[in-house]
C-alpha cells in the first residue's frame, strides 16, 4: 500500500488467489510425499466413504480421489446406496482403521438422516481422522496442541490465506468469525486465537453484526447466507475471508441457470478491502489442498518420520 496518497480514491482490494496457494501446498504435498516414499515410508493412504447419490457430494469426492492420485496416493473410494445402515458404515470405518495403508478416512458429510452423524465420527482413529473432526482433534486444537492434532481443512486453509495477506503476524487483531458450525466457525476461532488475534464469534442471535464487522481487522465468513456482509460493514483495509458457497439463481445467464456466490457481497466489499478471497477460487480449492496435507501429516506419523508443515 502507498502512503501519502492524496486521491481519495482507493485501490481496488488485492484478489487472495487460493487456487494458486492450494496448487503450490499440493506441490509441496508432492514433494514430501516423494521425500516419505524415499525415506522407506509407503505411500500416502486415503480413503473416502459416500454414502447415498447426491450430485454435489459426488462431484467433490470425485475432485478428492483426482487430487490424491496426481500426488501419487494410494486412493480408494467407497460408494455405498442410500439405503446403507449406520451399521455398515461403522463396519467399513472398522475396516479402513485397521488397513496398514489407510492412513486418512474422510467420510462426507452431510450423512443420510437414519445415520448419527457423531457417531460415524467417533468411530474414526483420531490418527486417520483427516477431517479433523473426531473430539480427540477438536479437543488438542482447543488446548492449544495443533501439532498433535488433526485440523479442520477449511479454517485450516482459511489460516494459510490470512498468513499469507499479513506475513504471518496476526497477533492483536480484531478478527470476526461469522458462523460457530464445528466444521468451520468454531475451529477457525480457535486457531486465530491460537495466533493471537482477539476473536470474536458471530451467529444469528447476535447483535448488530455490521457494528462487530465494522471493527475488524479479518472478517472470516461462514454462514451459508449469500452476500449477506456488505460493502458498508467493512473496515478499510480488512482482510476479508469467503467461506460461503451458495448457489442462487441466474437468470441473466437463461433459464433455470444458477451461479455460485458467498457469504460477501464481493464487489461492495472489494472496493473497500486490502484483500479478499474469491468464490469460486477462494477458499474451496484450500480446502482440497489442506485434506491432502493433513494425509501426508498422518502417513508421516504413522511411519515415525519428521512431517512437513504448511
Ligand atoms: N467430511 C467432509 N469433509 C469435507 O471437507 C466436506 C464434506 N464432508 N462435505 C461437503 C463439503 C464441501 N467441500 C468442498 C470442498 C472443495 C470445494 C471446492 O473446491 N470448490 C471450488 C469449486 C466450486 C464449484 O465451482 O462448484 C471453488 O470454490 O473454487 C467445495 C466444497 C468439502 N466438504
Amino acid at each position: 500500500m502507498t502512503h501519502g496518497q492524496s486521491s481519495s480514491a482507493k485501490a481496488p482490494a488485492a484478489v487472495i488467489d487460493g487456487k494458486a496457494v492450494a496448487a503450490e501446498i499440493t506441490d509441496k504435498v508432492a514433494a514430501e510425499t516423494g521425500r516419505l516414499i524415499a525415506a522407506g515410508g509407503v505411500a500416502p493412504g486415503l480413503a473416502v466413504v459416500l454414502v447415498g447419490d447426491d450430485a454435489a457430494s459426488q462431484v467433490y469426492v470425485g475432485a478428492k480421489g483426482r487430487k490424491a492420485k496426481e500426488l501419487g496416493f494410494h486412493s480408494v473410494q467407497h460408494t455405498l446406496p442410500l439405503s446403507t445402515s449406520e451399521a455398515e458404515v461403522l463396519a467399513i470405518v472398522d475396516q479402513l482403521n485397521r488397513d496398514p495403508s489407510i492412513h486418512g478416512i474422510l467420510v462426507q458429510l452431510p450423512l443420510p438422516r437414519h445415520i448419527d452423524t457423531s457417531k460415524v465420527i467417533e468411530a474414526i482413529d483420531p490418527a486417520k481422522d483427516v477431517d479433523g473432526f473426531h473430539p480427540i482433534n477438536v479437543g488438542r486444537l482447543a488446548i492449544g496442541e495443533r501439532d498433535r492434532a488433526l485440523v479442520s481443512c477449511t479454517p485450516a486453509g482459511c489460516l494459510l490465506l490470512i498468513q499469507r495477506v499479513l506475513g504471518g503476524n496476526l497477533a492483536g487483531k480484531d478478527a470476526l468469525v461469522i458462523g460457530r458450525s464445528n466444521i468451520v466457525g468454531k475451529p477457525m476461532a480457535q486457531l486465530l486465537l491460537q495466533e493471537s488475534c482477539t476473536v470474536t464469534v458471530a451467529h444469528s442471535r447476535s447483535r448488530d453484526l455490521p457494528a462487530l464487522a465494522r471493527k475488524a481487522d479479518i472478517i472470516v465468513a461462514a454462514v451459508g447466507r449469500p452476500e449477506m456482509v456488505r460493502g458498508d460493514w467493512v473496515k478499510p483495509g480488512a482482510v476479508i475471508i469467503d467461506v460461503g458457497m451458495n448457489r442462487i439463481p441466474a437468470p441473466e445467464r437463461g433459464e433455470g441457470k444458477t451461479r455460485l456466490v458467498g457469504d460477501v457481497a464481493y464487489a461492495e466489499a472489494a472496493a473497500i478491502a486490502s484483500a479478499i478471497t474469491p468464490v469460486p477460487g477462494g477458499v474451496g480449492p484450500m480446502t482440497i489442498a489442506m485434506l491432502m496435507a493433513n494425509t501426508l501429516v498422518a502417513a508421516c506419523r504413522a511411519a515415525g518420520q519428521p512431517e512437513p508443515t504448511f
